[in-house]
């Protein structure tokens, strides 16, 4: 840490000072933000790539921050990728939708994918991918997809943890939960 308001991360020779947030009653909690930063996200990515299991056929991921993450990372691998929606878009059809229990601020999300994409990860090694993970709730609800879709997960993989997530993910840092 280097000083009260900020935390210090480096990975790969890039180092950020990430700010530290109050969220809610959880107290002052150190913000990764890859989006719009793609030097820290090209070294996240870099370091990322080992970590992908060797039958990785597809990575799945969801918007909005973990996004720029994926495309480093597909582009590096030469997989392709899938990206959940938050919201959806009338140009949708018959989407799975999956709810999210409990997220990092604690408002519950759902989840939305298209069939189109959903047809993707059939038959298919998926890696679950996020820029952070933290209770693992998203983490689940990409897995429960993967699993309607009739895909199979390979490994969760994520650049950050941040708490004590409920799946056994990969990362590359971890970060207090509360400075
Ligand atoms: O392990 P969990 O407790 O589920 O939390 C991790 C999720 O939280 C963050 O997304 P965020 O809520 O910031 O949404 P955003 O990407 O739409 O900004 C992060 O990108 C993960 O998707």
């Amino acid at each position: 840490m280097t000083n009260s308001t900020t935390y210090s991360v480096t990975v790969n020779g890039v180092t950020r000072e990430l700010p530290s947030i109050q969220v809610g009653e959880m107290g002052r909690v150190p913000l990764v933000e890859l989006l719009g930063d793609f030097e820290f996200t090209n070294a996240v990515a870099d370091a990322l790539v080992p970590l992908l299991p060797e039958n990785a056929q597809v990575l799945l991921s969801v918007s909005t921050s973990s996004i720029p993450l994926a495309h480093a990372v597909s582009e590096r691998k030469k997989l392709p990728y899938v990206i959940v929606r938050k919201k959806r878009r009338t140009y949708m059809r018959q989407p799975l939708i999956q709810e999210v229990p409990s997220m990092t601020l604690g408002v519950n999300e759902t989840l939305w994918l298209d069939s189109r994409h959903a047809t993707r990860l059939k038959g298919q090694q998926v890696v679950i991918l996020t820029d952070v993970v933290v209770s693992g709730g998203t983490q689940e609800a990409l897995a429960k997809l993967v699993e309607r879709a009739g895909g199979t997960v390979c490994g969760y993989v994520s650049g950050f943890k941040q708490g004590d997530p409920r799946v056994a993910v990969q990362y590359l840092v971890e970060l207090p939960k509360v400075l």
